[in-house]
């Protein structure tokens, strides 16, 4: 997950290759509560670790019920089967209105103190209309803020007080189906001597995750029945029956950004469509009908049981007006979409946007217009005009609201045709559903390496190259290259074959390069199977680098390895010739310098601090003489590329030095 202030996504162009997605993050939660409520343990398969799963987890155990998160998307839980939950709870919710509305509704039925908080957009969030249902039916609830919004106080300590069960429960369905939902999971706790019934008021709206909570009970022993979904009733003798285990499907509204992206930019160039995994035709879930709304705007879709393949079909893609109310959460996507349309998209029925995780139809118009798109909003709807020439679109920072699906499908922006990069803000914010959705996305999307950002950082041994851009890189959300760490690798891999590092074994010590077995993975190096990262650290080892890098063959041999780490969404690479040789055309390279006598101090307190003993004096000489090698040898020699912009950092701390080429690189951008 990327954690960075903000994410630039370089221009993209085609999409292939297979995405593999998460759970569902509506499926967890409900799956989560039902083992909650159930008698004995619930092994759950492919659960979503995600913000909001997480919080419910936490409140699962708070509560009293057995979570054993056993790894690789399984959790364990054991219910409470009829046991009381420990109370006094407090219970942070965060963002996650699938555990606020339901955990609301099975604590007021179950007895005992709760408190129910979350983050200060949940307390914008509306739950009058549940709170209501509940206390028609007898449940002390109170909202501790303002009225109808959490957090919340359920107040059952001297014990539940007598339910008026005989009544149909009434709730309003034109806000949130999450409400009817609450009731729905946790009525069947008192549905004992007599049926529950629950009526709709006002005309449901998200029907489809109803019939997913409908699916869930189930699966949970309890079979609900409804009367053209105006009409729910509970049957007496309920009880939640743990199916042993269940297998969460991926997320429906998750694959919307990737049949976006295959609509867009798949099947181009004779490749191959792209394929999404875990979900599938046969979904429960309402947004799989994603698929229908893409299909009409020009996508190829084929599916079957947990498989997707979409390539792009009609180009433009064709304007539609829809009602989305069956489709919620997918339908923001499709506003998007609309940019690359040959006329004015309108989303119809919309109005439970304005009371999601932001007012999304307000944050919509104003995102896509940064874009460049004329947009119109009303309290329910939204139309956006397209952009049909390259040069309409606008670089455009994306403020992303704290609300995950803003962050996914504003990526999409990225297959401009004008070749612009977009700022995703607070990127970490798709963490609510599918934390690895860039990384998903960058591993599907391609564009040509030269689109690739690269900054490059070259500079005399010990000036601090290594730290600096690796600090940079982390700021950016950018792949770290120390190219190095390569040269170091080779001579040490020399060394153990036994080949001298001398120019008349050239040839050999070319080929030993071209083949090196060497892994960068978690900040470790791996030669063949062997953790190397401490030993090619050594003062020795950079010598014997120095040695084996004046030898053009062997610089050549690491050529291909050195442009392989130039990977979505961008680079840092730091060496001796990365801004000269190896990535001339980046768009900017410093030359990072600092006096000797402060490198070898830098250098000489590195060392102490590993236990390496070593004077100043001799640290000084050597990396003299490093860098007088480095530099007087004919392959690539070590100087600066005359477009490089120079930072003697002698006299600035390692944050100051950071922030300078982040700065400069900011000045760089058109957001
Ligand atoms: N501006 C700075 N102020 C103080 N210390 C620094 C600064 N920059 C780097 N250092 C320290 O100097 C030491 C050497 O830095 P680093 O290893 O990053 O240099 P390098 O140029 O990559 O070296 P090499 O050429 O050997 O790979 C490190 O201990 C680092 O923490
Ligand atoms: N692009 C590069 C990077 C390094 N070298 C050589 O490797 C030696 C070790 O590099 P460190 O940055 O890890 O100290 C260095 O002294 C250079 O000789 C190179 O040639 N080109």
């Amino acid at each position: 997950m990327y954690s960075t202030a903000f994410l630039d996504l370089p221009p993209l162009r085609q999409a292939s290759g297979s995405v593999q997605l998460p759970g569902s993050k509506s499926i967890s939660n409900r799956v989560l509560l039902l083992a909650a409520l159930s008698e004995g343990t619930t092994e759950v398969h492919d659960l979503l670790a995600s913000d909001d799963t997480r919080v419910m987890l936490d409140a699962l155990r708070a509560l009293g019920c057995g979570v054993h998160e056993a790894g690789g998307g399984v959790a364990c839980i054991t219910g409470l089967g009829g046991r009381r939950p420990a109370s006094p709870a407090k219970l942070f919710l965060g963002n996650a209105g699938t555990a606020m509305r339901p955990l609301t509704a099975a604590l007021a039925l179950l007895g005992g103190e709760y408190e129910l908080s979350g983050i200060p957009r949940m307390h914008e969030r509306p739950i009058g209309d549940l709170v209501d249902a509940l206390r028609q039916l007898g449940c002390r609830i109170d909202c501790l803020g303002s009225e109808g919004y959490p957090p919340l106080r359920i107040d059952h300590e001297g014990g539940l007080p007598p339910l008026r069960l005989d009544a149909p429960i009434r709730v309003r369905g034109d806000v949130s189906s999450q409400f009817l939902t609450a009731l729905l999971l946790a009525l069947p706790l008192v549905a004992q001597e007599q049926d529950v019934v629950i009526e709709v008021v006002g005309a449901l709206i998200s029907r489809p995750y109803i019939h997913i909570t409908l699916e869930l009970l189930a699966r949970f022993g309890i079979a609900v029945r409804h009367d053209d979904w105006q009409r729910f009733v509970i049957p007496a003798g309920s009880q939640y029956r743990s199916p042993g285990q269940i297998h969460v499907e991926a997320d429906a509204s998750s694959a919307s950004y990737f049949i976006a992206a295959g609509a867009m930019a798949a099947g181009l160039d004779g490749q191959k469509p792209l394929k999404i995994l875990g979900v599938g035709l046969d979904s429960i879930q309402g947004d799989i009908r994603f698929v229908e709304a893409a299909q009409a705007m020009g996508a190829r879709v084929a599916g079957g049981p947990g498989w997707l393949e979409v390539g792009r079909g009609a180009w433009p893609l064709k304007a539609i007006d829809l009602d989305c109310n069956h489709i919620p959460d997918a339908a923001m996507t499709l506003a998007v979409m609309a940019l690359y349309a040959d006329g004015v998209t309108t989303l119809r029925n919309i109005a439970s946007w304005r009371v999601k995780e932001t007012d999304r139809i307000a944050a919509m118009a104003c995102e896509l217009r940064k874009l460049g798109a004329t947009v119109e909003e009303g309290p329910d709807w939204l139309s956006v005009a397209p952009l049909p020439r390259a040069a309409d679109w606008r670089a455009a920072s994306i403020h992303t609201y704290d609300d995950h699906r803003v962050a996914m499908c504003f990526s999409l922006a990225a297959f401009n045709p004008a070749g612009l990069p977009v700022r995703i803000e607070d990127p970490r914010c798709v963490g609510k559903t599918f934390p690895d959705y860039f990384e998903a996305l960058f591993a599907v999307a391609q564009t040509p390496p030269e689109r690739i950002p690269v900054i490059c950082i070259d500079g005399p041994t010990a000036s601090g190259k290594g730290t600096v851009a690796a600090q940079v890189a982390q700021q950016l959300g950018y792949h770290f290259l120390d190219s190095g760490a390569m040269y170091r690798t080779a001579a040490l891999a020399a060394m153990r074959a036994g080949i001298a590092i001398e120019a008349q074994h050239e040839p050999r010590l070319a080929e030993l390069a071209r083949h090196l077995p060497v892994r960068f993975e978690g900040g470790r190096i791996w030669l063949a199977g062997d953790d190397i990262t401490d030993a090619i650290r050594t003062e020795e080892a950079g010598m014997n680098a120095s040695r084996v890098s004046a030898l053009p063959a062997v610089r050549q041999a690491l050529v291909a390895l050195q442009l392989g780490f130039r990977r979505l969404p961008g680079l840092v690479a730091d060496g001796r010739d990365m801004g000269t040789v190896i990535f001339p055309a980046a768009p900017l390279k410093v030359f990072l310098t600092a006096s000797a006598a402060v490198r070898a101090e830098r250098r000489h307190k590195q060392l102490i601090s590993k236990g390496i003993s070593a004077t100043i004096s001799d640290l000084r000489a050597d990396l003299e003489a490093r860098d007088a090698r480095d530099a007087s040898r004919s392959a690539s020699p070590l100087k600066a590329a005359e477009d490089a912009l120079l930072l003697d950092n002698s006299l600035l701390t390692i944050d100051e030095a950071v922030a300078q080429v982040v700065a400069w690189w900011q000045a760089r951008q058109p957001f």
